[in-house]
């Protein structure tokens, strides 16, 4: 900048080069060609002499040494992004000094804008004639620049605002700098702060201008500087940021990660930033094979998580189920209510006759021509407030209700009868309320016939934990008669006084809330569910969410057939009005918004299937023990069903006795005979393994079975199912041998050829049987033989395999006794990798 020449120096101001020279020289300068250096003393010196040549002193010149220029510009800028528009304001006041003395630190300003002051002081050096003219050429001159600085402010406001709308509007003045603004004065202060210039104002603004230059013009710089590392940091974010994103960390990081209530492997690994082979690396270290799509539970995850230095967060996927459900009051004046009961008890030892005669004799009384209608449950009125019962007898319904989480019944009256004693199923139900705990009544029933035994029934019962009351036990023991009634007010009397124990209260203001105890699709209703209200009053025009399912009430029907209003707690009650039917043991609940009504159904609906994935893998055998012996002891429960009584207690002892300090075995049920849907269920509600020795699930309980995915297992041998189990407690499950079945076909008719002996006419209903392969003959899902195949043919040919729908001749090595209904199964040995 310092090496301007006289010809640069004569372009700045805007005369030729001989005037200037001519100038310059009458100034006392030696400057003769116009490639001369011109210094900025030799500037100053020109200006002293055209201004003392002009005429003025300093005095005199002071009012027209200064200019203040004061211009306010608005503008409307719009944001590229969201179309947004900002007023951007420009203020500008400038005031241009001619100075006497010279500053240093000034001393840039003065060669970038100088010149352009000096036009009008030569000007009128040159010719008074001119004077006018010059001043406004400086004040036009003046003027172009402040415009020129305040162009310039709007092009980079516009530039910046977009990426920074926020930007206020000192920062957009204050943007232009010294150098792009072409024309301030000679040794001016372009102070371009509005607010700087009017305090300034009011002081000695001279004398303060010249002590503030520096220290303005270090403070804008030092802001202009922290602007631009600002705004560099910005486009590099934006541009070059790629750069900083794979620097390196130096240490590891330490992630939170939300875990929901089931997760896939491979989405836990993305959550925490790693490929998901990290994660089944992992996961195989702690003793768990799993694949990348596999679901694990959220216990699970958590584990893993922690394990690879990462902090788990629990999240429930239900959190809008459970403000919704948080938010229902259920507070109020307390009552007590009736009892809720169920019967159970061995086949034909009368339940269903005492739920019929209970129902006669009480429900329709002073009802004129009341007609009781089977809705499920039905309400009996009684000296002590009623008594409420379950209108389905048997274990199915009750252990369907717990497996679905739902504890409707408060007391059990098991029914034995008087002269049948104790029976399997007997034993059945006294274990599915002691794993349900809930306390029993014991109706001895057929007391009226002949040969009825009571105390046989007490003695036999106490065999089994159940003890009379009589003999210091805890149970009660009431003789009745199901026929003639004899007893039942005695029964009615009993429950109440074990409900009295339990301090049963609900509070019949509250928004009602209760259990589903069975629903069906009537043709002309619509969807219809009976319902069991447990806690406040359910009214007509309710809405309810039941399960799935959710819909306004429109009808209430008792048991009665007739419409009613409201049903308290206790009560049961017909409902119509749902957009599904829910499932018996769902739970139901009055809300007071339909749409969270219907946000919570859907949402039901969509993790239904998630949770139940999940849960698949968990009552595995493998999963159980694998998951167990991190903490507190592990308990492994097993519904345990064999062929007979022998075989039963061997394996349900030896079982019992693999117990050790970590893990607890425990056979929740056991039983001679086929595995039903209610040992599926409680199962299921038990969290328990299925194991069927020599004996078959039949197709209610294969049905729920593979529904839930309940892990089933067949054995044959004794050692060998103990040893899997065994096994899996130490957590050494070897790849295991897993039997499958491949064929089976049902026993038609049987012909007997002397040689050959019995040959069984057979269809194949599911798969396809096998020449060469092992066989098992089946008599009510009970084995009874095991071998192979002596021959196999279609009509008069031998054949190999036979596919499923096709007839076929079956002849079993050794084994004559087959019979029409048998069923011969086919069976293969696999190789069973672990899973986990
Ligand atoms: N003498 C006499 N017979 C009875 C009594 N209770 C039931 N029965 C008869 O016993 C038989 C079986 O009764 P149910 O009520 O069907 O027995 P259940 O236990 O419901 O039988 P399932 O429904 O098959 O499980 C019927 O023929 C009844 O009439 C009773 O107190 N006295």
């Amino acid at each position: 900048m310092s090496e301007m020449t006289v010809k640069d120096f004569a372009v700045k101001v805007g005369r030729d080069v001989p005037r200037l020279l001519e100038q310059m020289k009458e100034a006392g300068l030696e400057h003769k060609a116009e490639g001369d250096a011109v210094s900025e003393e030799d500037k100053r010196q020109l200006l002293d002499y055209l201004t003392k040549s002009h005429g003025g002193s300093a005095e005199q010149a002071a009012p027209r040494n200064r200019i203040t220029l004061t211009r306010k510009t608005r503008s409307r800028i719009k944001t590229g992004d969201r179309g947004k528009s900002i007023e951007v304001q420009v203020r500008k006041k400038r005031t241009y000094v001619k100075r006497e003395e010279e500053k240093p630190a000034e001393e840039p300003k003065v060669e970038d804008h100088g010149p352009r002051q000096l036009v009008g002081d030569m000007a009128e050096a040159q010719a008074k004639r001119e004077a006018q003219e010059a001043e406004e050429a400086k004040q036009r001159a003046a003027e172009q620049a402040a415009r020129e600085a305040d162009e310039k402010a709007k092009a980079e406001a516009e530039a910046a605002v977009p990426a920074e709308p926020e930007i206020p509007v000192p920062d957009l003045e204050a943007t232009p700098s010294p150098a792009d603004a072409p024309a301030p004065p000679k040794e001016g202060r372009p102070d371009r702060r509005s607010a700087p210039a009017k305090k300034s104002g009011k002081k000695g603004r001279h004398d303060r201008d010249e002590d503030r230059g520096d220290r303005e013009e270090r403070r804008r710089g030092g802001k202009k500087a922290k602007r631009a590392e600002r705004r560099g940091g910005r486009r590099g974010g934006s541009q070059g940021g790629g750069k900083h994103g794979f620097q390196k960390p130096t240490q590891p990081i330490v992630r939170e990660v939300s875990i929901p209530e089931s997760i896939s492997v491979a989405d836990l690994a993305d959550k925490m930033s790693i490929k998901a082979n990290e994660v089944i690396k992992t996961m195989f270290t702690m003793g768990a094979a799993v694949t990348i799509n596999q679901t694990i539970d959220q216990d699970t995850a958590a584990i893993v998580v922690e394990e690879m230095g990462h902090k788990p967060k629990l999240v429930k996927d239900d959190a809008l189920e459970t403000e919704v459900l948080e938010n229902i009051s259920y507070e109020g004046e307390e009552i007590t209510r009736s009892p809720v009961v169920t019967v159970m008890g061995h086949v034909d030892h009368g339940k269903t006759s005492l739920l019929d005669y209970i129902r006669r004799a009480k429900v329709a009384t002073g009802e004129a021509g009341g007609i009781t209608q089977h809705i499920g449950a039905y309400h009996v009125e009684d000296d002590h407030g009623g008594v409420t019962f379950l209108d389905t007898p048997g274990h199915a319904a009750f252990t369907a209700m717990r497996a679905r989480g739902a504890k409707a019944t408060d007391v059990v009256v098991l029914v034995v009868a008087a002269d049948d004693g104790v029976m399997p199923q007997t034993i059945e139900a006294i274990e599915h309320s002691k794993a349900a705990g809930v306390p029993l009544v014991v109706a001895v029933n057929k007391i009226d016939k002949q040969g009825a035994d009571p105390d046989r029934v007490k003695n036999e019962l106490s065999q089994h934990g159940v003890i009379s009351e009589e003999w210091g036990g805890d149970t009660q023991f009431v003789h009745v008669s199901a026929k003639s009634g004899e007893g039942i007010e005695g029964l009615l009397e009993s429950i109440q006084l074990v409900s009295e124990v339990l301090e049963l209260k609900a509070v019949p203001e509250a928004p009602g809330k209760g259990v589903v105890v069975e629903s069906r699709l009537d043709k002309g209703r619509g969807p219809v569910a009976t319902v069991l209200v447990q806690n406040g009053t359910l009214k007509k025009g309710d809405i309810v969410l039941a399960g799935l399912h959710y819909g306004r009430v429109r009808a209430l029907t008792n048991e009665l057939g007739k419409q009613v209003d409201e049903a308290g707690p206790a009560m049961p009650v017909e409902i119509q009005g749902l957009d599904g039917t829910p499932e018996a043991g769902d739970d139901f609940m009055v809300l007071d918004d339909e749409k969270k009504a219907r946000e919570v159904a859907n949402f039901r609906q969509g993790k239904y299937r998630e949770v139940r994935l999940a849960r698949q893998q968990k009552a595995k055998l493998e999963n159980m023990f694998s998951q167990m012996g991190q903490e507190e002891v592990a308990k492994v429960n097993i519904v345990l069903k064999a062929d007979v009584q022998g075989s039963l207690e061997a394996i349900k002892g030896a079982l019992e006795e693999l117990s050790t300090d970590e893990v607890q075995v425990a056979v929740v049920s056991s039983g001679v005979g086929g595995i039903t849907g209610t040992d599926a269920n409680l199962a299921l509600a038990s969290d328990a393994i299925v194991v069927g020795f020599n004996v078959r699930a039949d197709a209610a309980a294969r049905e729920i079975i593979e529904r839930e995915g309940l892990d089933l297992r067949y054995y044959s041998v004794i050692y060998q199912l103990i040893d899997e189990v065994k096994q899996a407690m130490s957590g050494m499950l070897a790849p295991e041998w897993k039997e499958e079945i491949v064929g089976v076909a049902e026993v038609r008719d049987v012909f007997r050829a002397p040689k050959i002996g019995a040959v069984a006419g057979c269809m194949v209903v599911e798969g396809t049987v096998y020449r060469h392969k092992k066989i098992r003959v089946l008599r009510e899902n009970v084995v009874i033989y095991e071998g192979e195949l002596e021959s196999l043919r279609r009509y008069k040919d031998d054949v190999n395999e036979v596919r499923s729908g096709i007839e076929c001749g079956i002849g079993v090595k050794n084994y004559n006794d087959v019979q029409v209904g048998d069923k011969i199964e086919v069976f293969d040995q696999v190789k069973v990798e672990r899973t986990l």
